[in-house]
């Protein structure tokens, strides 16, 4: 069954298609890949399915419910939550409390909610760290803070911008192994991510964008060896 459908969804900024009539559906329990070149429309289409934005055009039906115009926190409390390529927790509170953030979207006891903060701290290997300053962490665990903090509005579908940007191999594959651990978990996941190999890795299925249109989708290997990606994003050495 498809926990989110994405409805020919356009948009504009001034007279910039920024998505452009995109289509395509999530099945439960999958993770969904998101890939393009920069200026895509990548993160513009998380913004639009998380309530950020607006969709100018088209649907966003998630769980069967039509999410257009709903703000973030409701579409949060609903189940949907996203994660930000440039992570910025609040500094200078501790890791856990950073987390609680999150857990405070289900419930007014901080009891519960420290409870909830300090299971996802150890879903992401860092109960060690509750009561570090968020402020003071290198970049890898500012990323895994923020995945923590998402999996602590307990959703039923987690979108994932860039998380791992910036990291280096050992501290991708953390996160490679992470995500499919969440998987694992029964929690459908949807990632944008630049790399290729990565991506491959972890996605049942890809949605290619390009200039704000859907190019194509496919499994992994689908798409990877697809003449109009391998033109338009991946290139010669993927050739
Ligand atoms: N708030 C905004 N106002 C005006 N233009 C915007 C806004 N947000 C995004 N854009 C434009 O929309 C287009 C798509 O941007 P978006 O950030 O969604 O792409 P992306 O695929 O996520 O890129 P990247 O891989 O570099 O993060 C770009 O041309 C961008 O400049």
């Amino acid at each position: 069954m498809a926990i989110l459908e994405i409805k020919s969804v356009s948009k504009f900024f001034g007279g910039l298609a920024a998505n452009s009539n995109v289509s395509f559906a999530v099945e439960e329990g999958m993770i969904m890949g998101l890939i393009g070149p920069n200026g895509a429309g990548k993160t513009t289409l998380f913004n639009c399915i998380t309530g950020y934005y607006p969709p100018s055009k088209g649907e966003v039906i998630f769980d069967g419910r039509r999410m257009n115009g709903l703000q973030p926190d409701k579409v949060c409390k609903l189940g949907m939550v996203r994660t930000w390529q440039k992570v910025r927790p609040l500094a200078k509170l501790s890791v856990v409390d950073n987390v609680m953030v999150g857990a405070l979207a289900r419930t007014s006891s901080l009891r519960t909610a420290r409870e909830v903060a300090m299971e996802q701290l150890k879903v992401v290997r860092m109960e060690h760290r509750a009561d570090f300053l968020a402020g003071g962490l290198p970049i890898g665990e500012r990323k895994k803070l923020e995945v923590a903090r998402a999996l602590a509005t307990q959703p039923k579908l987690l979108l994932l911008d860039e998380v791992m940007g910036g990291l280096n191999p050992a501290e991708s594959e953390e996160i490679i192994q992470l995500i499919l651990d969440i998987k694992q978990h029964g929690l459908t996941q949807m990632v944008i991510e630049h790399d290729m190999k990565a991506i491959m890795r972890i996605s049942d299925r890809i949605v290619v964008l390009t200039s704000g249109e859907k190019l194509t989708e496919g499994t992994p290997q689908e798409v990877v060896s697809n003449q109009d990606v391998i033109d338009a994003y991946l290139g010669e050495s993927h050739a």
